[in-house]
């Protein structure tokens, strides 16, 4: 049942609580279950995958199998209807549009004596892109992963994702991932997924870099191999703040408030709002909506552990807490919400206005759905182009340039008592 809140305080400790949802001492057996599997992944390789796979998912894979085979991918544009065909194809288009603008370039400057300064970006070698399957398939996921990494300019992009309950790989996962030009995919999901890219085994090569959402496990899983490899943001179980005035309609706050719940028993859902009256109705309308939902007990979970409203006093309050929650996506259901964009810091995407659904941006308007969590848009962003650049920074110096400068290089070298690094100027500068 979804909570009305009235009291500040109790309200400030909700909101704590479900932000740190995925971080607290409750989780420390996912997190020691996680730290076992990558290690046993490290030294283990494709045996344990193979072992973990039967575990979690009830399926039974062979080295020979882990790969997805190229019969399998043609057969899957035979089980997808033109119109889905049509979808991903629209989606594609729109996804490509957004991540082809300002995409980081090189760029030198040259200043006073000839010194040359600058940036010049690079994509990493291998990227290896995570695709959620354990409750609901994401093709939407293949699209946002695959796209920015072939805009950056990504060699080897590699694909993983659950083997699919009994069914295989959802063909429209399938579909996606050849529309968007990727070919190495490997039936395997979870924290060994993770594991196998940051690890490699005998079937996977390693990765640089791991992107792409998924549930507590993959998370954890992303946050322990950070270092070895790089990666996005933490973007797990799925959430949404909505700020609402009076005016805004209570089914179709309903509506996106289930529409997160449904990902995940995880999931939070929230909404803000100095209205009762909306309050009340918004509680009616999620019953109304969980009564015909076909994943009502997974939907239920959420919206009971994780889901609330809160009643403020102003919007302007409603967008301070907000700030401190930093949700994955904001809504903001107002009639000028323009006017509360300024005010607005951290959430890992902004949707304006009565008619914005959070769906659009799950699917296609083109910004990156895979997001930050669990208030990780305080210091992360949306999965981007950037996610699979870096860059290297450009220095070269004149004999001129040395000559004014290197006595300043030269101090601060002394100052810190590295003489070699004092005399590598010192020995350029004699005659
Ligand atoms: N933040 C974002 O940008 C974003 C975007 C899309 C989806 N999501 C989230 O992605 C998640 C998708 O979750 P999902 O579960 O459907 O798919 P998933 O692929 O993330 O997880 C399924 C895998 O979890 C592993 N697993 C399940 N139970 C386990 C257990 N008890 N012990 C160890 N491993 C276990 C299994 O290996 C399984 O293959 C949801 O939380 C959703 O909210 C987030
Ligand atoms: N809402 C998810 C991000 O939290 C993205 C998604 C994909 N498909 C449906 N929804
Ligand atoms: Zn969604």
């Amino acid at each position: 049942m979804l909570r009305i809140i009235t009291q500040l305080t109790d309200l400030r400790a909700e909101l704590r609580r479900i932000c740190d949802r995925t971080d607290s001492g409750e989780m420390s057996e996912q997190q020691a279950t996680v730290e076992a599997i990558l290690r046993r992944v490290a030294k283990e390789g494709d045996r344990a995958l193979i072992e973990y796979t039967a575990q979690f998912d009830h399926i039974d894979l062979t080295p020979e199998t882990l790969r997805v085979k190229g019969d399998e991918l043609d057969a899957a544009y035979q089980q997808v209807s033109k119109e889905l065909l049509d979808a991903i194809r629209l989606a594609k288009q729109q996804i490509e549009a957004f991540h082809r603008q300002r995409v980081p370039k090189s760029w030198v400057q040259f200043g006073e004596d000839g010194i040359v300064l600058g940036k010049r970006y690079t994509a990493v070698d291998a990227a290896g892109l995570y695709v959620p399957g354990g409750r609901a398939a994401y093709p939407s996921t293949v699209l946002m992963n695959a796209i920015p990494a072939q805009v950056a300019g990504v060699q080897r992009i590699v694909m993983v994702t659950p083997p699919g309950q009994g069914k295989g790989i959802n063909p429209a996962v399938l579909v996606a991932a050849q529309e968007a030009g990727i070919q190495e995919i490997y039936r395997v999901g979870g924290a060994q997924a993770i594991a196998a890219l940051a690890y490699g085994t005998e079937t996977i090569p390693r990765v640089d870099v791991i992107t792409g959402p998924g549930n507590l496990y993959v998370m954890l899983a992303k946050k322990q191999v950070y270092g070895r490899v790089g990666i996005d943001s933490l973007a797990g179980p799925s959430e949404v703040l909505i700020i609402a005035d009076e005016a805004a309609n209570p089914v179709h706050i309903a509506a996106d408030l289930l529409a997160q719940a449904e990902h995940d028993p995880l999931a939070a859902a929230i909404l803000l709002t100095p209205s009762l009256p909306l309050a009340e109705a918004v509680v009616t309308a999620v019953n109304e909506q969980l009564a015909e939902h076909p994943r009502r007990v997974l939907t239920e979970k959420a919206i009971a552990h994780y889901g609330l409203i809160g009643i403020v006093q102003t919007l302007e309050q409603a967008v301070e807490l907000s700030n401190n929650f930093a949700p994955e996506h904001l809504e903001l259901e107002v009639e000028d919400p323009w006017s509360l964009v300024e005010q607005v810091h951290h959430a890992g995407a902004i949707f304006l206005g009565y008619s914005t659904p959070e769906a659009v941006g799950d699917y296609l308007a083109g910004p990156n759905h895979t997001l930050p969590t669990s208030g990780a848009a305080r210091y992360a962003s949306a999965l981007g182009v950037e996610t699979f650049l870096k860059h290297s920074s450009i220095i070269q110096y004149t004999p001129a340039a040395l000559r004014k400068q290197g006595g300043a290089v030269m101090t601060l070298a002394e100052t810190e008592g590295l003489i070699s690094h004092r005399d590598s100027v010192r020995l350029r500068l004699e005659p």
